[in-house]
């Protein structure tokens, strides 16, 4: 059932084009990802839905509710992460979330929130002395107060450093456990990967792409490149590269003196091959990996443009 409906959502901002034609669904107990360049769109997007931006066109339907008609029901099933700067830096995440709950009719208990976003020990540590990984979480848990069932992030883990990032990312997937609806923005193609059902890649305003991560890489290509080189002088490169020619899952390979790369559509059989030959003639090969291809491989093919974060 889809939970999230937008169609052709469009947004200036005087001459610029923000979002220029949007459209998705999203299904319930979903981690779908809006994913995209700096100034794709996304957080205009995002606004869109959450209500805080009107559009200039296109439609938003929650289920059977939209925000002209039923803006008061909206409100109690979506949680929006709010900007840091929205929080209060002398107050504690206990104060903030006491605050944000005296919101909401029914709200979700501070105890259970500070835990789920391992804040406890933290909890009466004013918001300035935190650091930016705990904010962050802080954050996620101001949107869990009210214990909705669509939770909106805008861009969580930007600007912190690894560890913090999986520590975040392990928040999101125990929300999606308690199957909330997760609508996520980054420009980190790594989480996007992780974490997602369902990335939505955006460029310049437009929906480029929607699909799971593992077909869209799919869908890119059959073929995978396998790397390989040889402890020996070149001849066990030479004599390799003419058994690996004559394979038919081999499309071509590549040979640097004691190095190959090898394109094939079966990594495993081809290799398999390789080894019964290098076996037989007692080639040592040294290094092999097979290069697995990203959502960033996603991005270049369908925009014909390098990803920068
Ligand atoms: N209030 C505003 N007034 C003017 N221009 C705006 C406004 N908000 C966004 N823009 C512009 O709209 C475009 C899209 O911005 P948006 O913030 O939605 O992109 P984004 O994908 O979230 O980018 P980022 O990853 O940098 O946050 C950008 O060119 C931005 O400068």
């Amino acid at each position: 059932m889809h939970v999230l409906e937008v169609n052709h959502l469009k947004k200036s901002f005087g001459a610029v084009q923000a979002v220029k034609d949007v459209s998705f669904q999203v299904e319930q107990g979903e981690v779908f990802t809006i994913i995209g360049p700096n100034g794709a769109g996304k957080t205009t997007t995002l606004e869109m839905i959450e209500g805080l931006v009107p559009p200039n066109q296109g439609e938003i339907q929650f289920g059977n509710l939209n925000w002209k008609k039923n803006s008061d029901d909206i409100k109690k099933i979506i949680g929006v992460q709010p900007q840091l700067s929205a929080m209060f830096d002398l107050l504690t995440p206990s104060e903030h979330l006491q605050l944000f709950a005296s919101f909401y009719d029914k709200s979700r208990h501070e105890d259970e929130i500070l835990k789920m976003v391992n804040l406890t020990e933290h909890k009466d540590k004013q918001v300035r002395n935190l650091s930016g990984g705990q904010r962050q979480r802080l954050a996620i848990g101001m949107a869990m107060v009210g214990d909705a069932e669509m939770i909106f992030l805008d861009e969580p883990t930007t600007g912190l450093d690894p560890q913090a990032r999986r520590n975040l990312w392990d928040i999101i997937l125990r929300l999606k456990a308690l199957d909330k609806t997760i609508i996520l923005t980054t420009h980190y193609m790594d989480e996007a990967e992780q974490l997602s059902d369902r990335v939505c890649i955006v460029d310049q305003g437009e929906v480029i792409t929607i699909d799971r991560p593992d077909a869209l890489i799919k869908k890119l290509t059959v073929e995978r490149e396998v790397r390989l080189a040889f402890l020996e002088h070149e001849e066990a490169a030479i004599n390799s590269e003419k058994v690996l020619n004559a394979l038919s899952v081999v499309s071509h390979v590549e040979r640097d003196l004691t190095e190959l790369k090898i394109w094939t559509e079966d990594p495993e059989y081809t290799l398999l091959e390789l080894f019964n030959f290098t076996n037989k003639k007692d080639y040592q090969v040294d290094q092999i990996s097979i290069r697995e291809m990203s959502l960033e491989d996603v991005f270049i093919a369908f925009t014909g443009k390098e990803w920068r974060d």
